[in-house]
């Protein structure tokens, strides 16, 4: 059992003499320990794999990240993992074990995978790793050269840097627990501010809402409300779709395609056909268990594609590891990509003067909210952390080409990611931020330029004993940092995540307006 580094830390990483001194003094102990300077704002990546098979290695190992010193990170994180032996370390299928915050996340929630733990820390403090060989274990090698890494700040995944749309999977949602304050509680929107009813595809710049102007230092930013712009958009949907079946007969209908038996991915398909029946768009569901083939799903898709009631396809994802994203999304018809996942759409959202079907619902969700709260983006300095597919990506693209209704943001933009090697310089650019990376607050206030607006699309569970659900959601974005220099800021929950779902439905009458050329 030893650390390895992640293959994209390996060139960077300066090794640790520390490392060579806690090997030797902890040979015969139960319990090793390493002292790993952590550089300031810098992350450690580390992976528990287990490499001392034929030493009669194996066994349960834990492993405890303890930062110390820094009151911003009250609480370290954590990350654990056991192997039984090395195979199934490789292969992913030993048993895993891990500990974040005290609690033993349990598999499919919080937890980690089997047999595989990563943990990082992106705050500048010394990390003391401590590895407990459980009892009538025997003591394992422990190799210093594999011990600790790295100078990247963030994981770049492409699942991790989508956390929003996979905020419990495990493999990611483990190990991002950085602490700086709870979020202060909300403050309520002054009436005055709500935004005015826009109509999603015909808009004009007289529908602004209302400016965000900068704030003095200290004060507080103005609150990107996504449940509140989403509740209007899905007013309008609803009363588009009482038009159209009023003038054509017809409602637009929604496919949702659910694979196993996550309970997260259950809870957000409950809620979207909720949407669904609350604006009057018909909902089609498909659950598949967990050990259904790709074929399967493939047929659905297939009936789905065929079937002239329905305008949208959606697969819930995550789909099971043994099934191949790419193929079973590109089977889905173009016109009916709601999701706007199939990579056409995403090229096309690429090109100079091509167009696609659909927009992917959270990006869409991001420049939704920016345009209703008046921000200017023409000409105005964007980063995007992240580059995942379905958000960080297309975020970027939305930002400096196709916005809405052909219209062009035109904002030049920047993409922050793990190979990025001054993030907060250049996040500090910015005239807007959107951040979806998956790291719970990563995104500090000293990242901010002052009066600019960020939006936080990072969805992170973190432990809260005294939440019902015993955790809480928090974003990428530190928020009470944040909210003191930005002039305007997405909260957590409450803020994208809402408009993610509401652009769903918009891009499911859109498509069914296309299907009976309905304007
Ligand atoms: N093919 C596909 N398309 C998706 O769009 C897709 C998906 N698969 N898989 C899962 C993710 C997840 N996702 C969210 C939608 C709404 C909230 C949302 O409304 N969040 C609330 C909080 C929810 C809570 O409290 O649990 C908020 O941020 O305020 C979050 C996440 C869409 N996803």
């Amino acid at each position: 059992m030893g650390f390895r580094k992640r293959p994209q830390d390996v060139a960077a990483a300066a090794e640790d003499g520390a490392g060579n001194e806690a090997h030797e003094a902890g040979a015969a102990a139960a319990v090793h320990q390493v002292d790993v300077p952590v550089h300031l704002k810098s992350t450690v990546f580390y992976e528990a794999i287990s490499d001392d098979k034929e030493e009669g290695g194996g066994g349960e190992y834990e492993f405890v990240a303890e930062v110390d010193g820094g009151d911003l990170v009250a609480e370290a994180l954590a990350g654990a993992a056991a192997a039984e032996d090395a195979d199934a370390l490789e292969t992913g299928n030993g048993g895993g074990r891990g500990r974040r915050s005290g609690r033993p996340p349990v598999e499919g929630e919080l937890g980690l995978p089997k047999g595989f733990c990563r943990s990082q820390q992106s705050l500048g403090f010394h990390c003391q790793l401590q590895r407990k060989v459980k009892k009538g274990k025997r003591s394992p090698k422990f190799s210093p050269e594999r011990t600790m890494a790295p100078p990247s700040l963030l994981s770049d995944l492409s699942s991790s840097v989508t956390a929003r749309l996979f905020p419990f999977r495990a493999s990611e949602a483990a190990t991002r627990i950085f602490r700086c304050h709870p979020p202060p509680s909300r403050q309520p929107i002054p009436s005055n501010s709500v935004p005015t009813r826009l109509t999603l595809s015909r808009r004009s710049s007289s529908s602004f809402v209302f400016g965000v102007a900068a704030t003095d230092s200290g004060a507080s930013a103005k609150v990107i409300d996504g449940k509140l712009v989403s509740k209007q958009v899905k007013d309008e949907v609803a009363e588009e779709i009482a038009t159209m079946k009023a003038a054509t007969g017809h409602v637009p209908g929604l496919a949702v395609i659910l694979v196993g038996s996550r309970k997260d991915s259950q809870t957000y398909v409950r809620n979207k056909k909720k949407a669904c029946e609350a604006v009057g768009i018909k909902s089609f569901e498909v659950n598949l268990p967990e050990d259904a083939t790709e074929e399967e799903v493939i047929e659905h898709i297939s009936e789905f594609n065929n079937d002239s009631s329905v305008h949208g396809i959606l697969v819930q994802l995550p789909l099971p590891r043994h099934m191949n994203e790419e193929t079973i999304l590109g089977a889905v018809n173009i016109e009916k990509d709601v999701d706007g996942f199939h990579p056409l759409n995403i090229g096309r959202l690429a090109m100079q003067r091509r167009y696609p079907l659909f927009v992917p619902c959270t990006p869409k969700g991001c420049m939704e909210l920016l345009h209703r709260y008046g921000v200017e983006i023409k000409g105005k300095r964007a980063v995007v952390i992240g580059r995942s597919n379905i958000v960080g990506m297309p975020a970027a693209l939305l930002l400096q080409s196709y916005f809405s209704n052909r219209q062009k943001a035109n904002a030049t933009v920047s993409i922050v990611h793990s190979n990025t090697k001054n993030p907060e310089e250049i996040t500090r650019q910015a005239d807007i931020v959107i951040s979806a990376v998956g790291v719970a607050n990563l995104v500090r206030g000293s990242w901010i330029k002052p009066g600019a607006t960020v939006i936080d699309v990072g969805i992170n569970p973190v432990d809260d004993a005294e939440s019902p659900r015993g955790y809480r959601l928090v974003g990428d974005v530190c928020y009470e940092e944040v909210s003191k220099i930005a002039s305007a800021i997405t909260p957590v929950p409450g803020g994208v995540g809402p408009m993610t779902i509401a652009m769903l439905l918009s891009n499911t009458l859109e498509s069914a307006k296309r299907a009976y050329n309905f304007k």
